[in-house]
């Protein structure tokens, strides 16, 4: 059973030109020396907390319903989801982790791990199967 979804990201920019935009923000500040991995990592999770703040108390809600928000609100939520992504790939980058290619190997890995045939329709962790 395929699943339509009828978003599609840009194909510009890529990870790699994000990567250079970071560097290129951090570089023109002398911000270099505040972005340390730790520093990273833990604003990272600041804006993640900002992220969650959109959904707090709101109830379960769908995709359909988050579509539906008004374009402010969706403006919001672009925001702080690229403030995570923005963080995340400046932290990769100054681990020296090549994170399309990591993420790339870690979908594989997903697949070994949960293969269709025993996660098909299961949530169940995989340290369940038999
Ligand atoms: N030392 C810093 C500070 C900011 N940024 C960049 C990465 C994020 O995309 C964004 C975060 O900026 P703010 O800390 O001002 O956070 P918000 O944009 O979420 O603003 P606010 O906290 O007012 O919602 O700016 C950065 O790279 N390094």
């Amino acid at each position: 059973m395929s699943i339509t979804n009828d978003n599609k990201f840009s194909d510009s920019p890529n990870l790699e030109d994000l990567r250079n935009s970071m560097q290129n923000f951090a570089d023109e500040r002398d911000w270099e020396q505040y972005h340390t991995p730790r520093n990273l990592m833990l604003a990272m999770v600041g804006e993640v907390g900002e992220l969650s703040e959109i959904f707090q108390w709101t109830g379960e809600v769908t995709s359909e319903q988050v579509k539906n928000w008004d374009e402010k609100k969706r403006q919001h939520l672009g925001e702080e989801m690229s403030d995570v992504l923005l963080y995340l790939i400046r932290l990769a980058d100054k681990c020296g982790i090549d994170l399309p290619a990591a993420a790339s190997r870690k979908i594989i890995k997903n697949g070994e791990k949960y293969p269709a045939t025993k996660a098909f329709g299961k949530s169940d962790k995989y340290t369940s199967y038999e």
